[in-house]
């Protein structure tokens, strides 16, 4: 059992009756000022589906490691996306005991900011080898973006905004980023991802039924272990940002097994690229910043620019050497 609430979407899609909405907003506001992680059920993610994603997932992790070669990274080029190798990743400056597969919305090479060359858009790499990939994660993202959106539309009705303030303010052209990744069984306990925060909105993760991931609470770290049809969701530093501090980006790091290896899925929803995230009149009086207490010692509150620039200078620390490629002027 994990004291992270459930919460269900259900009243939101049906839009109908507004206790239930109000009951639904009232749970997210507690979660969000408590741990900012809840589980959530009727997010619309279809069951097979998510068990096809799994499915496939297992066969390309499984694959020798020159068929995963194919797909490296470095050939993604400034889109930042494909296969990283176990350690690959750096989230809170040591490798992750993980390898892990990178997709974000898939843009032609005709879209403007891939013309002028922005760093982290473009195609996706798919492998000619397992073809189902590509439609599956491509309805997956889909799916999944459909329930932040909905989510989203519930955080404002939390903060007392219009339904349709994050839609219309930060996500009509959300930047989206799905990530496939596996944590082998090690010999030792180690970490598949150290401590760190999500950057963006929202993030919801499918996860299969190993477990591993934790939060760290008010209470001291809990685990959030699978819980069936249900996706863990947390905020990101921009809401934390955004409410100045009222909700809050919560640490959370994956512990591996020594018994079995493990799949996770986490999507992120994250503000358009050229957004500037300005905190709510109601909140920026009133601002509280945990710097001194985080876990990168970073403040989310001080930050100028547009999210593009904070996601950027985020990647910077997780892939050094990818970054240094895909800079502006690089
Ligand atoms: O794999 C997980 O359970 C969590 C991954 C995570 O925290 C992340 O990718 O930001
Ligand atoms: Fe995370």
């Amino acid at each position: 059992m994990s004291a992270l609430p459930v919460l269900d979407l259900t009243p939101l899609r049906q839009g109908a009756d507004s206790s239930a909405c109000d009951a639904l907003a009232r749970a997210i506001a507690a979660a969000c000022r408590d741990s900012g992680f809840f589980y959530l059920v009727g997010h619309g993610l279809d069951p097979a589906l998510q068990a096809r994603l799994e499915a496939l997932s297992r066969r390309f992790f499984a694959a020798p490691e020159a068929d995963k070669q194919a797909l490296a990274m470095h050939h993604g080029g400034r889109a930042w996306r494909g296969w990283f190798p176990l350690g690959g990743e750096l989230t809170s400056g040591q490798p992750d005991l993980k390898e892990g597969l990178y997709f974000g919305t898939e843009l032609p090479a005709d879209h403007p900011r891939v013309r002028a060359g922005t760093p982290l858009h473009g195609a996706n790499l798919w492998p000619a080898w397992l073809p189902e990939l590509r439609p599956t994660v491509l309805a997956v993202m889909a799916q999944l973006a459909d329930a932040a959106q909905l989510l989203l539309t519930g955080v404002a009705r939390s903060l007392d905004l219009a339904p349709d303030y994050f839609r219309s303010h930060y996500t009509g052209d959300a930047t989206q980023l799905f990530r496939i990744f596996h944590y082998p069984a090690t010999p030792q306990t180690g970490w598949g991802v150290g401590e760190h925060t999500d950057y963006g909105l929202l993030t919801l993760l499918v996860q299969d039924d190993v477990g591993g991931l934790q939060v760290k609470t008010p209470r001291g770290w809990i685990d959030a272990p699978p819980r069936p049809g249900a996706l863990v969701c947390n905020i990101g530093d921009m809401l934390d940002r955004l409410t100045g501090g009222w909700y809050r980006s919560t640490p959370h790091r994956v512990r591996s097994s020594t018994r079995s290896d493990r799949l996770s899925f986490p999507f992120f929803f994250d503000p358009a690229w050229d957004a500037e995230i300005v905190p709510l009149p109601r909140r920026a009086a009133d601002i509280s910043d945990d710097a001194a207490e985080r876990w990168d010692r970073a403040s989310v509150h001080a930050f100028r620019g547009t999210y593009g620039e904070y996601l950027l200078a985020k990647v910077a620390r997780v892939f050094p050497a990818l970054h240094a490629a895909v800079r502006p002027g690089a």
